[in-house]
C-alpha cells in the first residue's frame, strides 16, 4: 500500500522524505521489521521504541513513524512525525489491513470476569445462525473455525488488525472480541469501529498495572466513552458500576439484570449440575450452564444477539443448545453418579467464587472435594490463600501440582500448606502427581458429591522445568470415567 494512503488515517506534524513509497508491512517491534516496512516507535512500560529506530532501519524499514525525530536522519528513509504514536499505530495498522471494521461488525466485551465466556458463546451462536464469524479471546483466536493460537486477551494492534483483516477477507460478517483493560490504556483498539460493547462486571484485579481501582475502572469506562452513537452499549445493571460504565457514552445504552427492571431481565427458576431453567423476558428456557454468574453471562449473550437484530425466540432456541466454554465451570457427570467440574480458577478470589457457586447448587446434598495446585514462578503470596479458601469451602482438599515451571513441586505444595492450621490440615492430603491427585479424588467421591479440579481449565500441558508435556484435566477425568463404566 502506498504510504500517502496509509497516512490518511492520521494527522502528521511533518513528513520528511518520499510519501509515494510502497509500504510492504508495518510493525512496532524492530525485531519483526522486514524490507520495505513501516516502523512505528512507541514508548512502552519497559523501554522506548525510539531507541530501536536504527535497528528497524538495519532490518529493512523504509518509513519511520515517531514522536521525536532522530538527530541523524538517513536520506533514503521517510520520517513521519506524530504527536501520539501509541494512538496512531492502531489507526495506521487498520488502514494498512484494509479497514476490516468497515466490512464486518465488531463487538467488544469488557469486564473483570466473563469476557471469554460471553465472546465465545456469541461466536458459537452466530456461527450456528449460519454466519461466518471471528473470535478474539484469551484461550484462542478463530477465523470461522480456523484456530489461531494467542498469547494475549487482546493482541497488540498489529496482530489484532492483521487478524481482523483476515476475518474480513474471508467473509466474516461478525467478530466478537475481548477488550482487556490493558488494551484500552495502551490504545491497542485505536482506529477500530465497534458496533457494540458489552460490560460484565468489575472487581479488584490487575492493580500491579493500573495501581488503583479507580484507574482500572476508568480504563474500562474509556472503552464505552469511545463507542460511536450508532453502536449499542450493553451493561450489567447488577454490578455496582454497571451504569457508571455507560454514563458518558454516545452509544445506545441497554441493560441486563437478574434483579431489577431492565431491557433484558432474567431469573433463575431452577438449578442443578445438569443446567438451569431460566426465565428471560417472560419466556422460559433450559440452558446447559451452572451457576448464577453464568445466568448473567447468558443474559449478556441474549441481549447482544437481540441488539444485533436477531429475533428473541430464535436467540432463546440457540441459547438452549450452547455448551460451556472449555475449562470454564465445565461439568461432567461420572458413571458413579458424582459430578466433576474443571475450572480455570487460579486465584483465591476465583476459588471462592467457584466453590460458592457449587454450594449454591449442591445445597448440602453431597460433599465437595477440591483438587488444586498453584503455578510455579508466579505470585507466591497467593499460595497459602488458595489453600485456605479451598479448605474453608470443601470437605476434602487434595493439594497437587499446577505448572511447577522451574520450582520444586513439593516446595510449592509446602507454601500452600503453610497457610493452614492443624485443624484445617485434617481435611488435606497432598499428592505431587496431578493425575494421581485427580484419581484419588474420584476414588473418594460418592454419588451426589462434587469434585472441583481447579487451576488449569483449558490448558493442555503441564510445564515442568521449561518442558510442556501433554496434560489435560478433562482427558484425565474421561479416562477415569471410562474405567468406572
Ligand atoms: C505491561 C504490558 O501490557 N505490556 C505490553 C506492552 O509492552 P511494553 O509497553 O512493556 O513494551 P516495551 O517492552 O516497553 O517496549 C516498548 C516498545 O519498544 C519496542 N521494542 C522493544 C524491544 C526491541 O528490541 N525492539 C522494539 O522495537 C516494543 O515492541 C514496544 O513497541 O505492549 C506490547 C505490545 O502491545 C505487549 O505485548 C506487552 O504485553 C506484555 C507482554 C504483557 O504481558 N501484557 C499483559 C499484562 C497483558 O496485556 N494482559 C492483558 C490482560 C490479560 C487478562 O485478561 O487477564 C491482555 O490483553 O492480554
Ligand atoms: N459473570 C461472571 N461473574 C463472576 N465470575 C465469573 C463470571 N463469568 C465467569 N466467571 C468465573 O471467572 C473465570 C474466568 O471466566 P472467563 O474466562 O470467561 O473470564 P475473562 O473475563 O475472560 O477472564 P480473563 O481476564 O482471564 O481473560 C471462570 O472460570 C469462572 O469461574
Ligand atoms: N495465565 C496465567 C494463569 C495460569 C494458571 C495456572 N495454571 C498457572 O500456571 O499458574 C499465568 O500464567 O499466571
Ligand atoms: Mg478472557
Amino acid at each position: 500500500m502506498k504510504l500517502e494512503n496509509i497516512l490518511k488515517a492520521v494527522s502528521p506534524l511533518q513528513v520528511i522524505g518520499d510519501e509515494n513509497l510502497e509500504v510492504t508491512g508495518i510493525h512496532m517491534d524492530s525485531r519483526m521489521v522486514k524490507n520495505g516496512f513501516m516502523f512505528v516507535a512507541v514508548k512502552g512500560t519497559q523501554t522506548d521504541g525510539h531507541n530501536y529506530i536504527p535497528k528497524a532501519i538495519e532490518n529493512g524499514a523504509t518509513v519511520i513513524v515517531c514522536e521525536q525525530l532522530p538527530e541523524k536522519q538517513e536520506t533514503h528513509i521517510t520520517y513521519v512525525q506524530l504527536a501520539d504514536t501509541e494512538d496512531a499505530v492502531g489507526k495506521l495498522a487498520t488502514t494498512f489491513y484494509g479497514d476490516p471494521t468497515s466490512k464486518l461488525d465488531l463487538i467488544g466485551v469488557t469486564g473483570t470476569n466473563g469476557k471469554t465466556t460471553i465472546a465465545t458463546l456469541l461466536y458459537n451462536m452466530f456461527r450456528s445462525f449460519g454466519y461466518k464469524v471471528g473470535l478474539v479471546s484469551t484461550v484462542c483466536n478463530y477465523i470461522d473455525g480456523e484456530a489461531i493460537p494467542t498469547e494475549h486477551t487482546t493482541p497488540d494492534p498489529i496482530t489484532l488488525n492483521q487478524l481482523l483483516g483476515r476475518m474480513a477477507d474471508e467473509g466474516c460478517k461478525y467478530a466478537f472480541m475481548e477488550v482487556s483493560s490493558h488494551s484500552v490504556v495502551q490504545k491497542r483498539i485505536s482506529g477500530l469501529r465497534f458496533v457494540g460493547g458489552i460490560f460484565t462486571n468489575i472487581t479488584r484485579d490487575h492493580l500491579d498495572y493500573h495501581k488503583t481501582f479507580e484507574n482500572y475502572l476508568k480504563a474500562k469506562k474509556a472503552f464505552f466513552d469511545g463507542l460511536p452513537k450508532q453502536a449499542f452499549a450493553l451493561t450489567n445493571a447488577d454490578d455496582k458500576n454497571g451504569l457508571v460504565m455507560t454514563q458518558n457514552t454516545k452509544a445506545k445504552v441497554a441493560t441486563y439484570s437478574l434483579h431489577t427492571m431492565c431491557d433484558f431481565k432474567g431469573k433463575v427458576l431452577e438449578d442443578s449440575f445438569d443446567g438451569m431453567l431460566l426465565d428471560i423476558n417472560n419466556r422460559e428456557v433450559n440452558v446447559q450452564f451452572i451457576g448464577r454468574f453464568n445466568a448473567s453471562n447468558l443474559l449478556a449473550v441474549y441481549g447482544a444477539a437481540c441488539l444485533l437484530g436477531k429475533k428473541p425466540e430464535d436467540v432463546l432456541l440457540k441459547l438452549s443448545t450452547l455448551r460451556p466454554v472449555c475449562g470454564r465451570f465445565d461439568a461432567k457427570r461420572s458413571p458413579k453418579g458424582y459430578t466433576a467440574i474443571v475450572d480455570y480458577a487460579h486465584t483465591p478470589d476465583a476459588l471462592v467464587n467457584v466453590l460458592e457457586t457449587i454450594h449454591e447448587v449442591l445445597r448440602g446434598r453431597g460433599h465437595v472435594i477440591t483438587v488444586v495446585g498453584a503455578g510455579g514462578n508466579r505470585d507466591k503470596g497467593k499460595r497459602p490463600l488458595m489453600a485456605q479458601e479451598s479448605v474453608k469451602r470443601s470437605d476434602k482438599v487434595i493439594i497437587t501440582s499446577d505448572n511447577p515451571r522451574f520450582e520444586e513441586p513439593q516446595d510449592i505444595i509446602n507454601d500452600m500448606l503453610n497457610g493452614l492450621n492443624k485443624a484445617e490440615m485434617k481435611k488435606v492430603i497432598s499428592i505431587v502427581d496431578r493425575k494421581e491427585a485427580i484419581r484419588t479424588a474420584c476414588m473418594l467421591a460418592q454419588p451426589q458429591d462434587v469434585i472441583l479440579v481447579a487451576g488449569k481449565g483449558h490448558e493442555t500441558y503441564q510445564d515442568v522445568k521449561g518442558v510442556k508435556s501433554h496434560f489435560d484435566d478433562k482427558e484425565v477425568l474421561d479416562e477415569i470415567f471410562k474405567g468406572e463404566q
